[in-house]
C-alpha cells in the first residue's frame, strides 16, 4: 500500500472562493494507477511557505514514524509557477534530502514537447528520507501531462526510495525485453530543446528540520465538511461492499433461561413455515362442540375433548362434546357453543354432565380455527434481513425449527484516546478525566443488539495511535475510536489512519455535534470511525453514523425512524445544522437543557434528537411549536 498525501496549494481553493479540480484528479488517476494500492488523502492550502512546509513536514513525520515498509508519497499541485504568490518549490525545495533533476528535466522537456508554456512550470521531485515528494503544477491539464509521464517510472521510483531490490531489478528486466522508452503525453512536432539546468529547480539544500514541530502545523483544517447526507452516502456505500457472511445459530435456549444464540441476530434468508398451525380443528371457546344444524335444544354430551389428546370420536347429530379453548373438535362437528351459552339439565353421581341445553343457535364454523389458520405450511415464517428477538423466537418454536441461518455480527473495537483518561474507577489526580466514552459506547451497542468484542486505549502519539490501530485492524471489523480527530496538537487519529493503510473518506461533517468526525476504510473490508472525543458527540454520531453502518453491514434496513414534533422552546439556529437531545414522554417534548457537546447530561433520558436548520441570513432562530424532524434514538 502506497501512502499518499495529495496537497492543493492554492489561495483561491483554500479560500473556498475557487473549487480544487486538480487534487481530486491527482487522486483518480492514482487510484486508477494502482487501484486498491493507494490510500489517499487530500488537503488544501493557501500559496504560504509555512502552510505548505507544515503539510510536507507532517507527511515526512509519519513515514519516519511508520516502520511497515509502506511507501509514502507527497505530491502536490499548484504554486510552481514565477508568479509572485507562486511559492511552493520555494518552499519545499530546502527541505528536500535529494533533488531529483533528471525526472524534473524529463518532465518538463516531454510536457513542452505538448505545449511550449510547459517550461514555465518548474516541477519538482525529490525525497527526504522514504518520502517520495513530487511537485506539479497548479493546472488540471498540467498536472495530467505530468502524470502521464510520472506514472511510466513512478512505480520505479517508490522501489528505489523504499530500497525495494526485487522490484527494482524486475523494472531494469522489463525495460529491456520492451525496448520500453518514456513517451511524452501527446506527441507533437518538436519545440524547442530545454536544458535541465533551466527548469527553475533551485540547488538542493540541507533539510532544516527546525521548521518541524507544532508551530509549524495547520492552523485551519483542510478537511471540508460533508453534509450528513453526503457522509452518510459514503458510510454506506462502503458498509455494503462487504460481503455478508453467513452462519447457522441454533434457536434453543442452550439452559433453562438463558437467551437462545440466535437471538439479536438477523435472518440471511426467508424461513418458510414447515408446519399448519394448528395442526387440527381447534375451539376457540371453552364450550362444547355441536352440529350447528342440530339448533338450540337439550343434548347428550357424549364425550370430552381433552387437552393434548385426540379423542378419536365422530360426533353424531342429537349430541355434542365438551371442548377447551385450543381443544381438538371432534370429526363431524362443525361450531362450537361457548359454556355461558348453555345450562346444565341433568348429571351422573360423580358430578359429570349428562345432559346439557343449548340455549342460541350458532352457524357452521363458529368458533373454530380450521387447519393452518394462524399459520398455513410454506407461509413465509421470517423473510430475510428480518432481526429475530421474542417473537422471532417463539415464531421459530411454535414450527419446531431448532437452527436458523443468520449473517454474522462484525466484531467491534471500542477505543478511546488522550492521555488525560483515567478508567472510571480509578484514583484520579488534577487535569485527568474519567472515560465515559467507553462504558457510554459499549452500553449504547449493547442495547443495539452488538457486541464489543476488544477494547482499548491509546495515549496521545503518533506512535501508540497508529501501533494502535494497527494491531486493532487484526481483531476487529469495525473500529471505534473517541477522540484525537480535531485541531489539537495531540490529536493523531487522521494522521495515522493512511500510515496503517487507511483511506480516508471524510474528516469533518457539517453538524453539531460531531464535527470533526472521520471516517475511512482499510483494504481488508474493515471501517474506522472517528468519533469526537467530546462524550456529547461520540453518542450523537454513534446514533448517526455508527448504527446505520452496523445494520447495513449485517443486511438490515439502516433508515432511521423519525417523527415530527413541536419544538419545546424557540432556539437560536448555529452555522451548523444541529441535533438537538429531547425527551419524549406520554406526548410531551422537552429538551434536555445546556446542549454543550461536553455535558453527557444533556444525554440522560434522551429518545429524540431534534434537526435544527443551519443558520441563514432570513433564518436565524426556530420558533417554539415549530414541526421540526425528530429521530428517535431510544425506546419511546
Ligand atoms: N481549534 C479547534 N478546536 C476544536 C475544534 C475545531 O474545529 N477547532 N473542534 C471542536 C469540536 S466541534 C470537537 S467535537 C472537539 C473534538 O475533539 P477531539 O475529537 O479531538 O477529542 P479530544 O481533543 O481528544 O477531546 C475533546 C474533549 O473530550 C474529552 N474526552 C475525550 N475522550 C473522552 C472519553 N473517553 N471520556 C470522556 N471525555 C473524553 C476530552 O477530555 C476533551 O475534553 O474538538 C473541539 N476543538
Ligand atoms: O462538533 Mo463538536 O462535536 O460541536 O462539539
Ligand atoms: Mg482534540
Amino acid at each position: 500500500m502506497i501512502q499518499v498525501r495529495i496537497l492543493t496549494v492554492s489561495d483561491r481553493c483554500a479560500a473556498g472562493t475557487s473549487t480544487d479540480t486538480s487534487g481530486p484528479y491527482i487522486a483518480e488517476r492514482l487510484e486508477e494507477w494502482r487501484p486498491g494500492g493507494v490510500a489517499l488523502t487530500r488537503e488544501c492550502v493557501s500559496d504560504d511557505v509555512i502552510k505548505i512546509q507544515g503539510a510536507l513536514n507532517r507527511v515526512v513525520e509519519l513515514a519516519n514514524a511508520d516502520k511497515s515498509g509502506q511507501e509514502h508519497l507527497f505530491i502536490s499541485s499548484g504554486g510552481t509557477g514565477l508568479s509572485p504568490r507562486d511559492v511552493t518549490v520555494q518552499a519545499i525545495s530546502p527541505l528536500l534530502e535529494k533533488q531529483a533533476t533528471g525526472i524534473m528535466s524529463a518532465l518538463v522537456s516531454l510536457c513542452v514537447q505538448k505545449t511550449p508554456f510547459a517550461m514555465l512550470s518548474n516541477p519538482l521531485v525529490g525525497s527526504i528520507g522514504r518520502c517520495l515528494v513530487v511537485c506539479l503544477p497548479g493546472s488540471k491539464k498540467a498536472v495530467a501531462e505530468n502524470l502521464d509521464i510520472l506514472f511510466q517510472v513512478l512505480g520505479h521510483i517508490l522501489d528505489l526510495i523504499s530500497d525495494s531490490k526485487s522490484s527494482i531489478s524486475s523494472f531494469h528486466a522489463s525495460m529491456q525485453q520492451s525496448g520500453h522508452s518514456i513517451t511524452a503525453p501527446v506527441k507533437k512536432q518538436q519545440t524547442e530543446h530545454v536544458c535541465p539546468h533551466k527548469t527553475g529547480a533551485p540547488a538542493q539544500k540541507k533539510v532544516d528540520t527546525s521548521r518541524r514541530g507544532v508551530a509549524f502545523r495547520a492552523r485551519h483544517s483542510t478537511w471540508p465538511m460533508l453534509p450528513v447526507d453526503e457522509a452518510m452516502r459514503l458510510i454506506t456505500r462502503a458498509a455494503t461492499s462487504h460481503p455478508l457472511q453467513t452462519l447457522t445459530l441454533s434457536t434453543v435456549p442452550p439452559r433453562p433461561g438463558e437467551p437462545a444464540p440466535a437471538h439479536g441476530h438477523v435472518t440471511s434468508s426467508v424461513v418458510l413455515a414447515r408446519e399448519d398451525l394448528p395442526n387440527y380443528r381447534a375451539s376457540i371457546k371453552d364450550g362444547y362442540a355441536v352440529l350447528a344444524g342440530d339448533g338450540p335444544g337439550v343434548y347428550k354430551v357424549v364425550a370430552v375433548s381433552k387437552m393434548g389428546h385426540s379423542s378419536g370420536l365422530v360426533l353424531e347429530s342429537g349430541t355434542v362434546s365438551r371442548v377447551t379453548t385450543g381443544g381438538m373438535v371432534p370429526l363431524g362437528a362443525d361450531a362450537v357453543v361457548q359454556v355461558e351459552d348453555t345450562e346444565l339439565v341433568s348429571s351422573t353421581p360423580d358430578g359429570e354432565e349428562d345432559t346439557i341445553k343449548i340455549l342460541s343457535s350458532v352457524s357452521p364454523g363458529t368458533d373454530i380455527r380450521p387447519v393452518g389458520s394462524d399459520i398455513a405450511r410454506g407461509d413465509i415464517l421470517l423473510p430475510g434481513g428480518c432481526r429475530i428477538l421474542a417473537a422471532e423466537l417463539g415464531l421459530l418454536a411454535s414450527q419446531g425449527i431448532t437452527n436458523v441461518d443468520v449473517r454474522s455480527k462484525p466484531r467491534i473495537a471500542v477505543i478511546s484516546t488522550g492521555n488525560e483518561l483515567v478508567a472510571s474507577g480509578s484514583e484520579m489526580s488534577s487535569g485527568q478525566v474519567r472515560d465515559s466514552n467507553t462504558p457510554a459506547l459499549l452500553h449504547l451497542l449493547r442495547e443495539d443488539g452488538y457486541n464489543v468484542t476488544l477494547s482499548a486505549h491509546f495515549p496521545d502519539s503518533l506512535h501508540d495511535v497508529t501501533e494502535g490501530l494497527r494491531s486493532a485492524l487484526k481483531n476487529a471489523d469495525i473500529i471505534l475510536t473517541t477522540g484525537g480527530v480535531s485541531m489539537g496538537e495531540c490529536d493523531y487519529i487522521k494522521e495515522a489512519l493512511p500510515a496503517v493503510g487507511g483511506t480516508v473518506h471524510f474528516g469533518r461533517v457539517h453538524m453539531k455535534p460531531g464535527k470533526p468526525t472521520t471516517f475511512a476504510t482499510f483494504p481488508s473490508g474493515q471501517l474506522y470511525f472517528g468519533l469526537p472525543g467530546n462524550p456529547v458527540s461520540a453518542m450523537v454520531t454513534y446514533k448517526l453514523f455508527v448504527l446505520p453502518a452496523l445494520k447495513v453491514w449485517e443486511g438490515r434496513d439502516s433508515a432511521p425512524s423519525v417523527m415530527k414534533v413541536e419544538l419545546p422552546e424557540t432556539r437560536n439556529l448555529d452555522p451548523r445544522p444541529e441535533y438537538i437531545r429531547a425527551v419524549y414522554n406520554n406526548g410531551e417534548v422537552r429538551l434536555t437543557g445546556g446542549q454543550c457537546s461536553s455535558r453527557l447530561l444533556s444525554m440522560r433520558s434522551a429518545n429524540l434528537l431534534l434537526k435544527l436548520p443551519p443558520r441563514s441570513d432570513t433564518c436565524t432562530s426556530v420558533q417554539q411549536g415549530t414541526l421540526v424532524d425528530a429521530m428517535i434514538i431510544g425506546p419511546l
